[in-house]
């Protein structure tokens, strides 16, 4: 069994929760302008007007207030955006905030239940959370984790994920033993790993993987991760969009500590899970209320819960274990904001034992 070492090196120090903190509460650089040349306020000159003791002498240094057109000006591209993802700088989740955010300072974090902490400490202003892939399927683990914190979907992005076999400088593909990655990016590429007839070993994030073959100089070792990655760990690019579908697309979701506001200014998306009470129909009545108003579903998910109570914070914010048969995730193709959803959910708030909405969003097509 590969023995590869947990730690990551030193460059790319994922952000724990503390650590972000740190980073958070370290004062940053002083970049008011130098007064050092002026004299302190009220001090050598006796003659100074009592008015101006204790004021700086030129108000023009000053920070100007924000206003109104400063708020509104601030730009889409996300310039002054914190945003938190799970995996190292590389990582396609990355890749994924810099498409919402171009401009966004993007922070790399341990796990996502640090990303997810990031945002509800105000450490970071939003969180990438991949949660199904065109050829994997969704990500289950990634709804629970949707259900255990209280932060909205704001917007999704859907990614085109082209894999690439890394390897250092100098490794042929005759000398590859084995392949690392994710193991989501080892499913979506299951055909060309078996051709090449390597081990796959599974690690926590695809560039994780790439850091991994570099810092250990593994020569008989490949990664699948993005060109990105390549570039940032310096390796090679073996192949180029090794994935079995060349249509591999993967939707991530964003996640704020507070919902936007719907509009119906272009298609919006609104994402609910819900569970039924026990008996014949009752799905498809909680899908009719959708139906009968001209509502398209986009995703239908079940997840069975009869074992694990589920801690769920429901809108009274207490949160509790509570046991569910199965709980329903509905993604449908209608703002909050349209009558007509806001009737659906009453209907179906009528007949679910539980509901929640986890955010009502701009959809994202595939550019
Ligand atoms: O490891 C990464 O690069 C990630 O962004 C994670 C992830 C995933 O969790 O599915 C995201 C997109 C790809 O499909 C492969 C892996």
């Amino acid at each position: 069994m590969l023995d590869f070492p947990s730690g990551k090196s030193k460059k790319w120090e994922c952000c724990s929760v503390g650590a972000l903190a740190q980073r958070a509460i370290t004062p940053v650089e002083d970049d008011r302008p130098d007064t050092s040349g002026l004299e302190p306020a009220g001090a050598a000159d006796p003659t100074q007007d009592d008015q101006s003791k204790g004021f700086h002498k030129d108000l023009s240094l000053l920070p100007k207030p924000l206003s109104a057109a400063d708020l509104l000006s601030t730009p889409n591209d996300g310039s002054r955006v914190r945003v938190a993802y799970q995996g190292l700088p590389g990582a396609y989740s990355e890749a994924a905030a810099l498409k919402r955010y171009p401009k966004c300072e993007t922070v790399p974090c341990d796990d996502f239940e640090a990303a997810f902490k990031a945002v509800e400490l105000w450490l970071v202003d939003k969180a990438v959370l991949p949660i199904e892939n065109s050829v994997g399927g969704s990500i289950h683990r990634n709804y629970d984790l949707l259900l255990r914190h209280r932060l909205h979907i704001v917007g999704e992005v859907q990614l085109q994920v082209n894999h690439c076999l890394l390897v250092l400088p100098g490794t042929r593909q005759e000398d590859l033993k084995r392949v690392l990655s994710h193991p989501q990016a080892l499913a979506q590429c299951e055909m060309t790993l078996m051709k090449l007839g390597v081990i796959r070993v599974s690690a926590e994030d695809t560039a994780g993987a790439a850091q991994i073959v570099a810092s250990n100089n593994l020569r008989d070792t490949g990664a699948v991760a993005s060109s990105r990655a390549a570039e940032i760990y310096g390796l090679n690019i073996l192949a180029e969009k090794i994935q079995d579908d060349d249509d591999n697309i993967t939707r991530f979701l964003i996640l704020a500590r507070e919902p936007i506001i719907p509009g119906t200014d272009r298609p919006y998306k609104t994402s609910i899970v819900f569970t039924l009470e026990e008996g014949p129909g009752m799905l498809f009545k909680a899908l009719a209320v959708f139906a009968l108003r001209g509502i398209n579903l986009t995703k239908i998910e079940s997840r069975p819960q009869r074992k694990r109570p589920l801690r769920v914070v429901d809108d009274s914010n207490k949160g509790s274990a509570k046991y569910f048969d199965y709980l329903f995730y509905i993604d449908f193709e209608a703002s909050m904001a349209e009558p007509r959803a806001q009737h659906a959910l009453g209907h179906l708030q009528e007949f679910a034992g539980f509901l929640r909405v986890l955010g009502c969003y701009p959809s994202d097509g595939i550019q």
